[in-house]
């Protein structure tokens, strides 16, 4: 029997449960294609398996699903076909190439047909996004994340647990403006000016980033002398991206700029240089050029620190392809993965550290900084993924209480699991009313916002405010611009986040449901907790932290390290 070992570890009506369930997996990298090995073994009846992206060259060191001849394939068609080769339970395997906010290719109703869902994301708002679907449905699901040796495992059961958002996310570390666009000091300085500066203003989408903020320059700068310089040097990049596709001159005028005009400028400026070392522009000149246009291919160490000229080669050549490719493409936004934006970040960002006297980095180095990478380690998927579904399959026993799981794999840390905490009564994704509102097609084409707003008031007996979107205001009390426009012309009125001015009950989310006919959902609105000073809710509580085992090489349990749970970052894995 291929499934005894299962029937003796879950319990025959537990294992019949999960062969009849149906799951969803998002994401299929690093922790998905683990994840995905460990939910066909484990005996899941149907698992659907969305993932937006394509498989590359660098995936393939941990993606044990992917091959060679999977390059630029998609990962979820790709892993479903991969993991037939040991379906011996027969999981049927449903795979979706697409973004899983994307509300058209993902309705209300598909959502609507999983029993549980397991993240294997790598990115906050993707997983916000799956936290506030399974709150408005009430689906159980398994958040979990790895970054380098450290990893966490989140069974969320919604409105009993604590949910993704109660807890506050990490925003990756910012670095003032002035910083990076008049005073670097280190390399990663340089690395964040070439990647979201430089970069940015040449070659993407928007010119504009927050690196041009006027306003984030006026909160840190009062010297109108380098205001008027950095609003300058943006301008004439400006310039330069204006005339990219038809210039020959480009490389040249950009090096020029970029690191001898610029650099004289800003050293104009004396009132910078009274206590830091003044850079020195980069002096080079057109017999450079000549050699550079001469030299032809040429291979680069990714490993080794190179030499100015090795840097001005390869800012040459990976500016002349992206250049090439603009011809074609729009824009190009940059990809550690892209070979030609990587080499344009690594370049652009050690001539500028040569220009402030500040140490260079190899390729290597850089794209590490630059990809926001803490490399990913295959052993902590595996021990991570182990862990989700063997909590996650629990939740289908009845009465199983459920751990949330913090773990390093690195030698003397330990696996740390802890009951799983309440909702966070302050978090505003789980205190929020979650509900549908069903409007009938005649009724979205010919009622107006005003229809809306009047339903919704009484529900507060104040006045409200309503967002869409990505918080886009479209109606408050100084604001009736769209109370006569039709539902169906109100731009982007899908989910909608309904708010009393005075805050004194909680908030309402709408998702809007167009059908047969209209049905406003009933309601009766809480009021909204009080927050004291010192909160202290949205940490776990130490207390309830047991110890489950030491991982002390030498066996030796006073080397065991308590590891502090992982606090959820840009850039979980
Ligand atoms: N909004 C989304 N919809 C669907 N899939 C997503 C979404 N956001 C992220 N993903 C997928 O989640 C997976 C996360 O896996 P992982 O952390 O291993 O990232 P990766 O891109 O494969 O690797 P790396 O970032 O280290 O190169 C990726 O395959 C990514 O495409
Ligand atoms: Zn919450």
């Amino acid at each position: 029997m291929k499934n005894a070992y299962l029937k003796r570890v879950l319990g025959e009506e537990c294992l019949n449960r999960v062969q009849s369930s149906r799951v969803l997996m998002v994401g299929a990298g690093g922790l998905g294609c683990e994840l995905l090995k460990d939910l066909v073994l484990c005996g899941y009846g149907e698992i659907h398996i969305v993932d937006l992206d394509t498989i590359t060259l660098s995936n393939l060191n941990r993606q044990f699903l992917f091959r060679k001849t999977d390059i630029d394939k998609s990962k979820s068609l790709t892993v479903a076909k991969a993991v037939e080769a040991f379906n011996y339970l027969g999981a049927r395997l449903v795979p979706l190439h697409g973004n899983i906010m994307d509300t058209k290719q993902f309705p209300l109703e598909w959502w609507q047909q999983f029993d549980y869902i397991y993240n294997a994301l790598d990115n906050i708002e993707a997983r916000s996004y799956v936290n506030s679907m399974c709150l408005l449905l009430k689906t159980p699901f398994m958040e979990s994340g790895t970054e380098g040796y450290n990893g966490h495992v989140s069974p969320i059961l919604p409105y009993n647990s604590a949910c993704f958002d109660c807890q506050t996310h990490v925003p990756p570390k910012t670095y003032p403006v002035c910083t990076i666009r008049s005073t670097p000091s280190l390399p990663v300085h340089c690395i964040t000016w070439a990647k979201e500066f430089l970069f940015y203003q040449l070659f993407d989408e928007q010119e504009s980033s927050s690196f041009t903020d006027a306003d984030a320059i006026a909160k840190e700068t009062d010297n109108d002398a380098e205001i008027e310089n950095l609003a300058q040097e943006a301008n004439e990049l400006a310039e330069l991206r204006a005339k990219i596709k038809h210039s020959d001159k480009f490389f040249v005028e950009l090096v020029n700029k970029i690191y001898k005009v610029d650099i004289e400028r800003l050293l104009s400026i004396e009132t910078l240089w009274q206590t830091r070392r003044p850079p020195t522009p980069l002096e080079w000149d057109l017999e450079a050029l000549q050699r550079l246009e001469t030299a032809g291919a040429f291979e680069l160490s990714d490993t080794k620190v190179w030499s100015v000229d090795e840097n001005l080669r390869a800012l040459y050549f990976s500016s002349a392809n992206i250049q090439r490719r603009l011809q074609k493409e729009e824009f190009i936004s940059f990809d550690k993965d892209d070979d030609d934006t990587m080499t344009f970040v690594a370049a652009a960002s050690n001539l500028r550290s040569h220009v402030f006297h500040i140490e260079a980095k190899s390729r290597f180095d850089i794209k590490e900084i630059a990809g926001n990478i803490i490399p990913a380690i295959a052993t902590t998927n595996a021990f991570i993924s182990g862990f989700a579904s063997a909590i996650g399959t629990r939740y289908f026993q009845n009465n199983a209480s459920l751990h949330i799981l913090n773990t390093s794999v690195a030698p003397k840390n330990a696996i740390v699991s802890a009951p799983i905490p309440p909702p966070n009564p302050h978090c505003s994704s789980c205190s929020a009313r979650r509900e549908l509102l069903y409007v009938s097609k005649h009724d979205f084409e010919s009622l107006t916002l005003q229809w809306l707003v009047d339903k919704l008031t009484p529900l507060y007996n104040e006045d409200i405010s309503i967002q869409v979107g990505e918080s886009k205001l479209i109606y408050d009390v100084d604001f009736d611009d769209y109370l006569s426009v039709k539902l169906s012309q109100v731009p982007d009125l899908k989910v909608i986040l309904v708010q009393d001015d005075a805050n004194r009950l909680q908030n309402l989310v709408l998702y809007l449901v167009i059908g047969e006919e209209t049905r406003f959902p009933s309601v009766d609105l809480q009021a909204k907790p009080v927050k004291e000073d010192s909160d202290d809710d949205d940490k776990i509580n130490g207390d309830d932290i047991e110890l489950v085992e030491g991982g002390a090489a030498d066996g030796d349990s006073s080397d065991v390290e308590i590891v502090e749970p992982v606090t959820k970052k840009q850039h979980i894995g």
